[in-house]
């Protein structure tokens, strides 16, 4: 569905991304690995068109994403929750949800109702500001944002990140909802090895900007993790 080929990417003269590739099967959840500043959060930012890539291809469902801008990517049918959240803390848990709607691809004025059904507490709290929202609620905030675009393919990068034990274990049920029970592909970038076992078919670890090992889940061995995983 997704296919990264031979990517570069450059911050100023630094070299980050090199002649990276990665493929994200439909209908699976693939998770990127690897220790902090490998590159993770880059190649996100890129698949997204956040940042520009000096030379390879991003293909989208066999088309180019290299020439689209940032904001072609909602309505192409890729969501996206980036790392830290990023949900307007001046604006309503509603008016946040409703950011979504005009990249719909059917265009609707209502939020999805299975968007409540998955994260009851926002329906709870459709009139509290994002800000005064705890960090759990938040994410699930962030995520059910990307949900309204109705989304082929959902990117998530460090969901769990600073999310109290409880939370975490409701993400990762939710993810494996959107996964396994209603066939969103998934991308996520996750450190937390269990976390990643539950919710993952395939992994793709990065080191210094490389793809150095991708596969099953279940083929992620003690030599991998203690490699290029491990502090
Ligand atoms: N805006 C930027 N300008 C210059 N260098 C950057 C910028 N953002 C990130 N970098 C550098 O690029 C490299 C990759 O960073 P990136 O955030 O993509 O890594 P990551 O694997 O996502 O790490 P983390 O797990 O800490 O989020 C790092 O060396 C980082 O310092």
């Amino acid at each position: 569905m997704l296919n990264i080929e031979q990517i570069n990417q450059f911050y100023g003269e630094s070299h980050t991304l090199w002649d990276l590739d990665l493929q994200v099967v439909e209908g699976k959840c693939t998770c990127l690995m690897g220790r902090n500043g490998v590159g993770k959060t880059t190649l996100l930012q890129c698949v997204m068109g956040l940042l520009p890539i000096r030379s390879g291809e991003i293909l989208f469902e066999g088309q180019s994403l290299n020439r689209q801008i940032a904001e072609r990517r909602a309505p192409l049918g890729i969501g996206y929750v980036p790392q830290g959240r990023q949900i307007f803390p001046t604006l309503t848990v509603e008016e946040n949800l409703r950011i979504g709607l005009p990249a719909r691809r059917e265009k609707s004025q209502q939020i999805p109702e299975f968007i409540f059904e998955l994260f009851p507490v926002l329906k709870e709290m459709l009139g509290r500001r994002g800000g005064d929202l705890s960090g759990g609620q938040q994410q699930q905030l962030a995520i059910g944002r990307a949900l309204v675009i109705d989304p082929k393919l959902l990117i998530l990068d460090e969901p769990t990140e600073g999310i109290q034990p409880n939370i975490v274990q409701e993400i990762g049920d939710i993810i494996l909802r959107l996964n396994r029970d209603i066939g969103l592909t998934v991308l996520l970038v996750e450190q937390k090895l269990p976390f990643a076992r539950k919710v993952a078919d395939h992994f793709c670890i990065l080191d210094r900007g490389r793809n150095v090992s991708a596969g099953a889940m279940g083929d992620l061995g003690d030599d991998l993790i203690k490699q290029y995983l491990t502090v």
